[in-house]
């Protein structure tokens, strides 16, 4: 028995009375129609074509004048034209045109139901339409994010204003310098300390709290927006356990993310601990735990770390415990999904959730799944994930590979009733600039960019600069240039350079012994130098979130600071185009006339003729 059964409708005739054959023949006999009919049609439109275009109608009383010529008259000619139509028209089924299909399909239905027929759609119909352009639509959370200032100076927050910190806390805040909370920490330390009102051991009502990501600028305080509240809440543990773990992306950026969490734990019985390859794995790995009458004990509350050094602890076994996870901070969130390659997210996932509890017990953990009463009984210890950057991605497929679980985003980016641009609906991402930031491109060659450098420092006096390049090469060559012109304290970085020298580098760098610091984009991101008055990108960045980090690095926590750009004229264009795009709040040219470098050239081309030795013996050596 067959499952369907298909009517087909053949026209009226179709009551069991007339034979097949008879059938097909009518059929045929409506198809010639048909196609005598539209040759007609397509000769009274080649006579307007004709008509509207005389040279093209020469052509083709130039043909049919050929025609003649060679015994064709023309009502023969036309004979044969329409007896070849005619000719193809009667065998349908074999005819490969598409428009012949239409025409078939139109025959068996109808006519009436071909343009009327509601509800069905005739497959087939080849007319181009326009294709309306589609906006990008984000989900809810990401396109009604909690706005935060960007106008840091005139939105500062009382410390004492914000409730739930303890005396503490309030002691190392002034310590540390810090009477007031600036916007982003003003808004994002009280949704954390809310979403742990109910203690290490459950959320809010029972409930997994809620991840939170947040998207400010470049040196708006994200760092203190994610210390201040951890450790408020894990202060009150009782059993020291890994409670806390943020993951940075390079050994810099965890080294200060440490020194931040370790200052404000003064005071408290917290111990934060460094996974960086600082010191040796033995080291870390001590620092990490001890063993004492064959049980392991925690000696960390809170670990900072890099993806590389993290997962290395994670497969040697070293005692590296997170079963008790509360928070998991990915800072830098941005650049941390680019390194999801390495799969660092779904090890950590695996050791917070491979809980050795016996099932019933308040320590048994599973990852978040639909909420019914069972998955709900009995309360679990909940992970919530806290995501920052500068330039969070609004790219929720992106977002979707951190598994966060009903995020709430906190972000600067949006918010401008007056800028339509600035709407989530648009295609590529926007991001805000520090307020206090002015920049400017510097049209230049290649030849005249050191000493468009050297005009910068020794004439215009902006040091101390922090001047970026595209390659370790470059960084070194300009370098060794300017060593060998003279006058200048300058100094490059690179991930060439030892840790050690690295730190000292920097160091001397924040203490004003060193003008002038030629760096690759290892110091790009998020590394926090005071007094960093101007930033120069002696080689245009490929990408905005790589400009926004390098430019980034002056105008922090509310202060101003100049970012220039040397741009060849091959690179004006889209380098312009891609600033403007991202949201820059305006970009300014600054020609500097080559009468002002004109003093310093003779000194320059001696420079670079020692330049060449030096290459050479490096090379040789
Ligand atoms: N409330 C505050 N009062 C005064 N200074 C502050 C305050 N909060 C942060 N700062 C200072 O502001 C500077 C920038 O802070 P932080 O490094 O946290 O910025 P960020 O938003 O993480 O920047 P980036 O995106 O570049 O990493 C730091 O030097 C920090 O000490």
């Amino acid at each position: 028995m067959s499952l369907f059964l298909v009517n087909r409708y053949l026209g009226e005739e179709e009551d069991g009375s007339v034979s097949k054959e008879t059938l097909s023949k009518a059929l045929l006999a409506k198809l010639q129609k048909k196609a005598k009919e539209k040759q007609k049609r397509h000769s009274a439109k080649q006579r307007e074509h004709l008509h509207e275009h005389p040279a093209e109608q020469v052509d083709a009383q130039k043909k049919r004048k050929a025609d003649v010529d060679a015994g064709l008259e023309p009502q023969q000619h036309k004979k044969r034209h329409s007896e070849t139509v005619a000719s193809c028209s009667v065998e349908p089924v074999e005819e490969t045109n598409i428009q012949h299909q239409e025409e078939i399909q139109s025959d068996i239905l109808p006519e009436s139901t071909t343009d009327t027929l509601p509800g069905f759609t005739l497959i087939g119909g080849f007319e181009s339409k326009p294709v309306p352009k589609v906006d990008r639509v984000l989900p809810q959370w990401l396109a009604e994010p909690h706005v935060i200032h960007t106008d840091i100076k005139n939105n500062l927050i009382s410390i004492s204003d914000v409730p739930g910190l303890c005396a503490q806390l309030l002691k190392n805040l002034h310590s540390n310098g810090i009477q007031h909370f600036f916007p982003v920490q003003a808004e994002v330390i009280p949704a954390i300390l809310e979403s742990a009102q109910q203690g290490l051991l459950i959320g809010r009502g029972g409930y997994k709290p809620r991840d939170i990501c947040v998207s400010a600028p470049t040196g708006s305080g994200k760092t203190l927006s994610f210390v201040i509240p951890i450790i408020q809440v894990l202060m009150d543990r009782v059993v020291c356990e890994v409670r806390a773990l943020a993951v940075l992306p390079t050994k810099e950026l965890a080294q200060q993310v440490h020194r931040v969490f370790a200052s404000y734990a003064e005071g408290t019985t917290l111990k934060v601990v460094m996974l960086a390859g600082q010191k040796s794995f033995a080291a870390e790995q001590a620092s990490l735990s001890e063993h004492r009458w064959n049980m392991r004990r925690s000696l960390a509350d809170i670990v900072v770390a890099t993806p590389g050094r993290l997962i290395d602890h994670m497969t040697k076994n070293s005692g590296l415990c997170l079963e008790h996870l509360r928070f998991l901070v990915i800072d830098e969130a941005d650049r941390m999904i680019d390194s999801m390659h390495q799969s660092w997210l779904s090890q950590v996932m695996g050791a917070v959730y491979r809980s050795r509890a016996e099932p019933g017990s308040v320590f048994r953990r599973t990852e978040a799944a639909c909420i019914t009463s069972a998955s709900l009984s009995p309360p679990q210890t909940p992970l919530q994930k806290l995501l920052f950057s500068a330039t969070l991605t609004q790219n929720p497929e992106k977002l979707q590979q951190l598994g966060l679980h009903q995020p709430r985003l906190f972000s600067s980016t949006y918010g401008h009733a007056d800028s339509a641009a600035a709407s989530p609906t648009h295609g590529h991402d926007r991001f805000n600039f520090p307020q206090g930031l002015t920049e400017y491109y510097v049209p230049c060659t290649m030849s005249s960019k050191p000493l468009l450098l050297l005009h910068f420092i020794l004439r215009m006096k902006l040091h101390p600069v922090l001047c970026f390049t595209n390659s370790r090469e470059t960084a070194h060559r300009l370098h060794l240039l300017l060593q060998l012109f003279g006058g200048v304290q300058a100094a490059e970085f690179s991930s060439q350079l030892s840790p050690g020298d690295r730190k000292k580098t920097l160091k001397e760098f924040e203490q004003g012994k060193i003008q002038l610091l030629i760096s690759t984009d290892a110091v790009a991101r998020g590394i926090d130098i005071s007094g960093v008055k101007c930033v120069v990108n002696y080689d245009a960045p490929q990408y905005i979130r790589t400009y926004i980090h390098r430019v980034g690095r002056t105008a922090r926590a509310g202060k101003t600071g100049l970012a220039f750009t040397f741009l060849l004229r091959v690179q004006e264009k889209n380098f312009l185009q891609m600033v403007v795009k991202a949201g820059s709040p305006g970009i300014q040219k600054q020609v500097v006339k080559p009468e002002n470098l004109r003093s310093m050239e003779g000194q320059y081309e001696k420079a670079l003729q020692k330049l060449a030795d030096v290459i050479k013996e490096e090379r040789a050596s």
